[in-house]
């Protein structure tokens, strides 16, 4: 698991690879590409390698031996469509083909809808089946105060590993106050990913500052490597 970083560590590209859990979800990914993000994610020392459901045997052929997650997500990109049993059937299947954690879309709309108790259930019942560490991504700016504060709540209750802000850029662009939010309400033993929108050195450090342990991007060889300007977002 992986630990806040403390305010007085030096933090330079290359120390921020441990925290990046290196992204590739995107539609038409090839098998050569896979590999190479696999490969990639090796060479460069990430966190993790997040990639679709349907590659995650492969990433994890090739990650084998190496301690660095296999990480996917479900319910995802389209947040909230997929049946509280599809999840939990799904998860279950990552794990088989060697997933060692998931990222899973939550059903906002159940939130919305008051359904308080569907809401902590459907991804209680992805925490049971998957029995690897599940992360929530709440798509904060998509809730009132209100909300947010439901939705942690019943995120902890119903067992997430850890709170994430948002799935991607086009939901919210990770920033400080997102994960300050998220830091400040999990109890021991959860904790906070930040993820949308990471291209730059400088917004990575802020995020951990902040108290995120791990940042979801698909810019993670650009971070460390300094080199913004190739990155090109990938859903
Ligand atoms: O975990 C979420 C993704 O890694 C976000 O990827 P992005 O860099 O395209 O925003």
């Amino acid at each position: 698991m992986s630990t806040a970083i403390q305010s007085d560590v030096d933090l330079t590209p290359e120390t921020l690879a441990p925290y990046i859990q290196h992204t590739l979800i995107d539609v038409g990914i090839t098998r050569d590409q896979i590999v190479a993000h696999a490969e990639e994610t090796i060479r460069y020392g990430f966190n993790a390698a997040m990639v679709p459901g349907s590659w995650v045997s492969e990433v994890a052929e090739v990650l084998r031996g190496t301690g660095i997650a296999v990480a996917s997500a479900l319910d995802f990109p389209t947040v909230g469509v997929t049946t509280s049993a599809g999840k939990a059937a799904e998860a279950e299947s990552l794990v088989r083909a060697g997933a060692t954690q998931i990222d899973i879309g939550v059903q906002i709309g159940w939130l919305k809808s008051g359904r308080y108790d569907a809401f902590r259930d459907d991804i209680a019942g992805v925490v049971k089946a998957a029995g690897v560490p599940i992360k929530v991504m709440l798509e904060l700016p998509l809730l009132t105060p209100e909300e947010r504060e439901a939705a942690v709540e019943l995120s902890i209750e119903a067992g997430a590993a850890f709170l994430k802000n948002s799935s991607s850029g086009a939901v919210e662009i990770a920033n400080p106050d997102s994960v300050a939010y998220l830091v400040a309400r999990a109890p021991e033993g959860v904790q906070v990913k930040a993820s949308g929108g990471i291209k730059s050195f400088e917004q990575a450090v802020s995020l951990l500052r902040a108290g995120a342990v791990l940042l979801g991007t698909s810019a993670g060889v650009a971070i460390v490597t300094n080199k913004a300007d190739e990155h090109t977002t990938s859903y």
